[in-house]
């Protein structure tokens, strides 16, 4: 083996379609990271290797990656991996070899295990990073009466166990939980029929265009209504698409019904700009450097179009640093014991709790904003609030969960000039 070289894995989603195929930008935003961490040499004389295939979002396919760098060598010292499924099997397996697993794109709140994952840690926030956000809000606007619109996906599922939990424990009172496979008509009918006036919709980007479409039809909009709307959808997503996916509201339709729908999304990029970070360059400075290296790979960022991914980059980015300076702890505690991280093997459970503790006590100023591990070895983030005014998405503000601090900016708009009630208030007339 070639001394001085510390070899990892990597599992990333480029080809194929269903899921998230976020390896498009997050594989070149692991390269840039591999570049500057050996640039500064942070492993203090030891170069960072990174071996990797696509597994196309799809779990058996990831799986096959993770055994073919298993069974060659190099030995690798831990894996970075996307996408929830295929998370869900690496981190699932990868325990029996000893190995950390790093996820920098995988959002679903099933992976806060410590039980089924004992070595995962995620530089992408779970779902459920939204729900104490939108609890805020509803308090915030008394909304203590609402309502729950799902696709029935497994991401949604545990999301929406969260927030039931959340609701539960803030006395607000789920009215009704309304869920669809494909065609959300009958559950938006239900939803008229409970008096629904506050709802909270989870669901994909193209279910989400049904679903608007459905409330412009059913005319569950405007001022009596508000929509929680998840915020990672493109900020056009309502006016696309409409023909290809046989939707049957007009672009002017759409807009009408999804005006002042209010979005929560988890930061992933740092929001000050100009504020240097670990690698000595500021967010600017890396997107710059990232769309760079897109073109080069062809994709046309100057005509807006982003490979997927694009969003997600920094948190690749960060996982690299995360594995570097957790190495280097690492490297530090086992010198002292005359002994080396090169000795790690996949029976050695001694250096990979080494590892696994110098990544859990990790934390440090990234392109995604700080960076820190909770003790599910979930990322710790901050969320943004939109509303989308004049079609168009305003920063309403920002909730930092760890200390339940909203930034508010006071630029909330409602269209009948009040906060909507979240029920039908009976004016007794004396
Ligand atoms: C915000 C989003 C799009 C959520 O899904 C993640 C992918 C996944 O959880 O499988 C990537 N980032």
């Amino acid at each position: 083996e070639d001394d001085n070289v510390l070899h990892i894995g990597g599992i990333f989603p480029i080809r194929g379609k269903g899921g998230w195929q976020g390896g498009q930008a997050c594989e070149p935003a692991v390269r840039l990271a591999l570049e500057d961490v050996n640039k500064n040499s942070i492993l203090s004389g030891y170069q960072l290797k990174l071996h990797w295939n696509d597994s196309e979002c799809d779990p058996g396919l990831g799986a096959s990656v993770m055994y073919d760098l298993l069974y060659n060598k190099p030995q690798k010292l831990m894996l970075l991996a996307g996408c929830s499924t295929v998370c869900t099997t690496v981190a699932e397996a990868a325990k029996m070899w000893n190995l950390v697993v790093l996820c920098y794109g995988a959002s679903s709140p099933a992976l806060s295990d410590r039980n089924r994952f004992p070595t995962l840690f995620r530089t992408h926030p779970s779902a459920t990073v939204h729900s104490p956000t939108r609890i805020t809000l509803m308090k915030k606007f008394e909304w203590y009466r609402i309502a729950i619109l799902q696709q029935t996906e497994e991401v949604f599922i545990s999301t929406v166990e969260d927030i039931e939990t959340r609701c539960k424990q803030n006395g607000i009172e789920i009215i009704t939980r309304q869920s669809f496979v494909s065609d959300p008509a009958d559950a938006v009918k239900n939803l008229r029929r409970q008096d629904a006036r506050i709802i909270v919709g989870l669901f994909y980007v193209v279910a989400a265009r049904k679903v608007l479409c459905e409330m412009y039809k059913q005319q569950l909009y405007g001022k009596a209504y508000v929509w929680f709307f998840i915020g990672w959808y493109k900020d056009n997503w309502f006016e696309v698409n409409l023909k290809e996916e046989g939707i049957k509201c007009t672009k002017k339709e759409m807009r009408i019904a999804a005006e002042g729908h209010i979005t929560t999304e988890a930061l992933m990029w740092n929001q000050n700009v100009n504020q240097k970070t670990i690698s000595g360059q500021t967010s600017e400075d890396f997107r710059k450097r990232l769309e760079n290296v897109l073109r080069l790979e062809g994709y046309a960022i100057d005509r807006h179009r982003y490979p997927e991914g694009y969003q997600e980059a920094p948190l690749a980015y960060d996982a690299v640093w995360a594995v570097a300076l957790a190495f280097n702890k690492t490297m530090t505690i086992l010198e002292k014991q005359g002994k080396s991280i090169t000795s790690f093997n996949y029976n050695n459970k001694e250096i990979a709790d080494h590892i696994y503790s110098a990544i859990n006590s990790t934390q440090f100023l990234g392109i995604s904003g700080w960076v820190a591990f909770s003790s599910q070895g979930d990322r710790i983030a901050l969320t943004q609030i939109e509303q989308v005014i004049n079609g168009k998405y305003v920063k309403l503000g920002y909730y930092d969960t760890q200390d339940d601090n909203l930034t508010w900016f006071d630029k909330e708009k409602w269209i009948g000039g009040k906060v909507p009630q979240d029920r039908t208030v009976i004016r007794r007339v004396l």
